[in-house]
């Protein structure tokens, strides 16, 4: 099949019987399977050290699976890459923001898939990256060095950067880490309208009080996927008290006044490390009536 028509194919990412053993010997991800498709956000969620980045660097090519298969939009990694089919934006944490960079440069990066070894912009790209930074409202900083923008700008940075490179699929690595709520709120605007034309986004993320707000799936996991399918159906309490054990912190408040039956007014506050989740109306697990 010709390129083009590879490129036509709407964004999807399979991951069958994945499983990522590191030289060290070290099995991160042992047969991890889930499937997704276009127009989608996806939490993948799990605690440090569960597997998330392992995934994602599964996806993007950078570790090879030990045994197992990786699909984006019906094709193996390696063509999906050279297709321009899978942008990532990654953790703050992975970026050396002393390197001196314009911010308009890191979003020509983005085109860097779609030019020639010379990497000389042609008006396309150029075109591209003037929408993308607009599109993240950072035209105006694009003369900026990008170690001198805040948590939330860099952040917009990046996304502009997989914007211009015109991925379908695009991984978002903690995308709120160190962001306001203001920007949070501007970043799941964008992820939205990205969804709605077609995209297909795969966010690991700790942030378990805005998943409900923004994701149509949850992928969880702790070396293996515990549990996938839609964030009503999938992201309970049960599964949560699952990927994450004891390290969830788990508060109960209200439904104990006398003019209060036993659900009403009852909420849970479950919280992992970030922004936490609030469930309503849960009854209180025998185990937690037992602890208290
Ligand atoms: N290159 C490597 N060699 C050996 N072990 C590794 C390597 N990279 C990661 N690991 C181990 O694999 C496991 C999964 O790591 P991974 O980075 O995928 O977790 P994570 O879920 O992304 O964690 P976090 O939430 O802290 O970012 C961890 O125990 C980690 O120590």
């Amino acid at each position: 099949m010709a390129r083009t028509e590879f490129n036509a194919a709407p964004a999807s990412i399979s991951v069958q019987n994945l499983t990522v053993t590191y030289p060290n010997g070290f099995t991160a991800v042992k047969d991890a399977s889930f499937a997704l498709d276009a127009g989608t956000i996806c939490a993948l969620v799990g605690v440090n050290g569960s597997g998330k980045s392992t995934i994602f660097k599964a996806i993007m090519g950078f570790v090879r699976p030990t045994s197992g298969v990786v699909k984006l939009c019906g094709l193996p990694v390696a063509e999906a890459l050279k297709n321009n089919i899978v942008a990532y934006v990654p953790q703050s944490e992975d970026v050396d923001w002393n390197f001196p960079v314009l911010v308009e440069t890191v979003v020509m990066m983005g085109r860097y898939g779609h030019m020639n070894f010379l990497r000389i912009p042609s008006r396309l790209d150029r075109r591209k990256v003037d929408e993308a930074l607009e599109r993240v409202g950072m035209s105006d900083y694009r003369h900026r060095q990008i170690g001198e923008l805040s948590g939330g700008q860099k952040k917009r940075v990046f996304l502009a950067r997989s914007l211009a490179q015109g991925g379908r699929i695009i991984l978002l690595d903690e995308p709120f880490t160190g962001v306001d709520v203001k920007t949070e709120a501007a970043i799941i605007g964008l992820l939205r309208e990205l969804r709605d034309s077609g995209h297909l986004m795969l966010v690991s993320t700790h942030d378990l009080g805005s998943i409900p707000e923004f994701c149509d799936q949850v992928v969880l996991i702790n070396r293996s996927v515990l549990a996938a399918g839609p964030t009503a159906e999938t992201f309970t309490r049960d599964n949560l008290e699952r990927t994450f054990g004891g390290v969830l912190r788990n508060r109960q408040f209200g439904g104990t006044g006398p003019d209060r039956d036993d659900d009403r007014g009852q909420f849970t506050v479950i919280s992992d490390d970030e922004r936490p989740l609030v469930l309503l109306g849960e009854r209180r697990s025998q185990r937690q009536d037992e602890e208290t």
